[in-house]
């Protein structure tokens, strides 16, 4: 069995976060892991508070894997401060996995921060480096660029921006724009589209960590990465089109074992393009 790991934060709402990306593992017959980097007060209204787990108890926890697993995927969310990001990169420089995945958490869909904004230079320098793919959505790829974006030349300028800085693909997320909702795949020398129907919903509590953790159980499935965003795109369009209306506020994705394992019956047709 194929075995991804996800370093991140806990959703203790279950929508987002390690809760989202164990059961999208789950979902895709893969055996997952947890590094837990801070512990989120959150529910689908809001973030309550927030406490980080030292930087030497992340160690430890990347140690107690790596020690004694063969790990084929890593999926990279919420990094909060620069000591948790140092504490991460030296573990990946010292373990060196394959198929690394960063989601560039900066805020919950409520707008509370999830990263201290100082920490976006740690996160430039020392962390986006390992990565084998970079997943920002709009907001995360402007604050990371340093630019605007405004439309897909916007989009596709942010990700060669973000490819100079050492990273090996970066995916920007149009999940903020309007219209379809439209991803744009850089891999250093070609754009790849994909693009699926805009749902009407505000359940869309954890897209971007559901996203991101798939897109790491395709690679350690062995997929290319195009497959591998492929498959994923169909996953959350079909996880977003069957969301659940958990909660006061913006309600989780929806996890379907038997839908995904039937070939995605009910599930999205997804764009590709180049
Ligand atoms: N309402 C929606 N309908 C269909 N796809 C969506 C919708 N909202 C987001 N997506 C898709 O979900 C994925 C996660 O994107 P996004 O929401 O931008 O990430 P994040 O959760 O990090 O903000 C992307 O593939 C995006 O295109
Ligand atoms: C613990 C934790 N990690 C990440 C997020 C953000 O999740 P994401 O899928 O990027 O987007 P929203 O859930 O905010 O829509 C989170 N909320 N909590």
């Amino acid at each position: 069995m194929k075995k991804v790991l996800t370093i991140a934060g806990s959703d203790c709402s279950g929508g987002a976060g390690i809760q989202a990306d164990l059961k999208t593992f789950s979902a895709h017959g893969v055996f997952g892991m947890s590094v837990i980097v801070s512990v989120v007060a959150e529910n689908t209204s809001r973030v309550i508070d927030i406490q980080d787990v030292r930087p030497d108890m992340i160690e430890k926890q990347i140690d107690a894997v790596f020690e004694d697993i063969d790990v084929d995927a890593v999926k990279i969310g919420m990094l909060s401060q620069p000591d948790c990001m140092e504490a991460v990169a030296g573990k990946l420089k010292q373990y060196a996995p394959a198929n690394i995945v960063l989601d560039p958490v900066m805020y919950a869909k409520n707008g509370c921060p999830l990263m201290n904004p100082d920490a976006i230079d740690t996160l430039i320098e020392k962390v986006i480096p390992f990565a084998n793919l970079l997943t920002p959505n709009i907001p995360e790829a402007e604050k990371i660029a340093g630019m605007s974006i405004h439309n897909v030349e916007d989009m596709k300028k942010s990700a060669e921006a973000i490819y100079r800085m050492g990273c090996k693909n970066v995916l920007v997320k149009g999940g903020h724009a309007s219209g379809s909702a439209l991803d744009i795949l850089f891999d250093g020398e070609r754009f790849y589209t994909f693009d699926a129907q805009r749902i009407d919903t505000k359940n869309t509590h954890g897209t971007g960590c559901t996203y991101s953790a798939a897109i790491a159980s395709n690679l350690a499935l062995g997929c290319s990465l195009q497959e591998a965003v492929h498959r994923a795109k169909e996953y959350i369009t079909t996880a977003i089109r069957h969301s659940l209306a958990i909660g006061k506020g913006h309600g989780p994705t929806h996890h379907f074992y038997e839908l995904y394992q039937n070939g995605l019956k009910n599930g999205a047709e997804i764009n590709n393009g180049q």
